[in-house]
């Protein structure tokens, strides 16, 4: 461990969702190996805890009026966010005036998810260093910053052209218009409202961002010019520090079943925490595998946000058919799972940490992504790094026996799978002594100590 003279702190504030969690945390335990002491200040909701294994020595504090779960589900992602972070301003800088306090005003530095801009307020009253944490892909910060620039009413309008979505984006080849991540977020002049705090840096000196430059080099640099100073592309973090910390119980049963499974040929498949899929999907997605003969690991999690209500809603022929060739679970160890031999491919939503991990296990994909930013890492899945593709329009069995076939049986899924193990080698070599994101870490804690 490398020592500094005195443990500064770094406060840490993440977006409260699991996707955000994870990478934060992260981050938090790379900085704490480094030599920093860590606090996490949370919202009220999808809280960690210092008893999760792993963060023994964080500390956790809560954010004072911010909102409860129940207005996330009442507004939608983006209405919450926006009033998130009026909610939060006040009882942050509250936060912060006990902590400087507590801590004898020995705060390096609060590095905050690009969502919660509201921290600003606090490190401008206080004057402490402020740093962006953005845990989403680099072309999709190249595509927010053309998107806080555009009217929504016009781009709506210019949109209905074809001509246009197939359009690439000035000077950010391969982007296309279409590829723009704007579906599933809601009104659009909202979301573009939501895109301009973002993209407004106010007093916050750097951005650090959790990808590897193998992947996106052309948009780091676009970024970095855009902006006027350099980003610390740290990622990919869950390898660099990858404390568990998983806010559902993980199923390890799964690990047993895929112990008797042959070398690559199980499918996994998750859509995240947050995606949304019918009843109707679901189903034809489970005659599809069946038919595809192929065998999967799926997490199917309960509850109202997947307008399906667990594998136990399936009509029982589809369910007894589906149990003979493939497993359940409601929450699978996702990175163990990936880096398991008999894992053949994965089927995604494409959230950026699933990308990162299933890249970093030479696992190809088929992509069904939901929203947002998803399809654009979707597109770079399928046209950029060649590893997997995208099943597009509505899910139909026969469809999906297909794809299922593509990627696991076929010829083309082998070169997908060579493709993505190559990939893998790159950015593991990234993270290790001489590589890019190891460089760059090292380059943060230089600056950090400076602050
Ligand atoms: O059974 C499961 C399911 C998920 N995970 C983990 O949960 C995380 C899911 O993250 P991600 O793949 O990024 O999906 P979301 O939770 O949907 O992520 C949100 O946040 C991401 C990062 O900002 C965005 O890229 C996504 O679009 C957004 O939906 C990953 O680390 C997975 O390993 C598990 O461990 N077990």
């Amino acid at each position: 461990m490398e020592k500094i003279e005195a443990k500064r702190r770094i406060v840490l504030v993440p977006v409260p969702a699991q996707g955000h969690v994870t990478p934060i945390l992260q981050l938090g335990k790379a900085l704490n190996l480094k030599g920093f002491s860590i606090t996490v200040a949370q919202g009220q909701f999808n809280q960690v805890s210092s008893s999760s294994q792993g963060f023994s020595g964080f500390q956790f504090i809560t954010i004072p009026g911010s909102l409860p779960e129940s207005e996330f589900e009442r507004l939608g992602p983006i209405e919450f966010l926006l009033e998130f972070n009026k909610k939060s301003q006040a009882g942050f800088k509250d936060c912060i005036s006990q902590l400087l306090l507590q801590q004898g005003n020995d705060i390096a530095c609060i590095i905050y998810d690009e969502f919660m801009y509201f921290c600003e307020a606090a490190a401008k009253e206080f004057k402490l260093p402020s740093v962006i944490f953005s845990t989403t892909s680099a072309a999709n910060q190249v595509s927010r910053c053309v998107l806080s620039k555009l009217n929504a009413g016009k781009f709506l309008i210019d949109m209905e052209d074809h001509d246009v979505q197939d359009k690439v984006v000035q000077n950010l080849h391969p982007l296309r218009y279409k590829d723009l991540p704007t579906s599933g977020m809601g009104p659009l002049d909202r979301f573009f409202e939501l895109c301009r705090e973002v993209v407004n840096k106010r007093t916050a000196s750097t951005i650090i961002i959790n990808t590897v430059s193998c992947l996106e080099s052309s948009s780091l640099l676009w970024l970095e010019q855009e902006l006027g100073f350099p980003m610390y592309h740290i990622g990919p973090l869950h390898i660099t520090a990858s404390p568990p910390c998983s806010l559902l119980e993980e199923d390890r049963s799964c690990i047993e079943w895929l112990n008797k499974q042959k070398p690559r040929s199980v499918l996994y498949i998750s859509m995240g925490t947050v995606g949304h899929m019918e009843t109707k999907e679901v189903l034809e997605m489970a005659w599809g595998l069946c038919n595809s003969n192929q065998l999967f690991l799926w997490v199917i999690r309960p509850g109202p946000i997947l307008g399906f209500n667990g594998i136990e809603s399936l009509p029982e022929e589809v369910s007894k058919m589906v149990s003979e060739r493939g497993y359940f679970v409601t929450r699978a160890p996702q990175i163990e799972v990936l880096a398991h031999p008999s894992v053949g491919g994965f089927w995604s939503h494409c959230g950026w940490n699933s990308t990162l991990e299933s890249i970093v296990e030479g696992v190809p994909m088929i992509c069904r992504p939901f929203q947002g930013e998803q399809k654009l890492n979707a597109m770079y899945i399928e046209s950029v790094w060649k590893i997997g593709f995208q099943m597009e329009g509505e899910v139909e069995r026969g469809e999906v026996e297909r794809a299922v076939k593509r990627l696991i049986v076929d010829e083309e899924g082998v070169g997908m799978r060579g493709r993505a193990s190559g990939l893998k080698e790159k950015v593991k070599a990234s993270v290790r002594s001489g590589g890019s994101s190891f460089y760059a870490l090292n380059e943060l804690v230089k600056y950090l100590k400076t602050k």
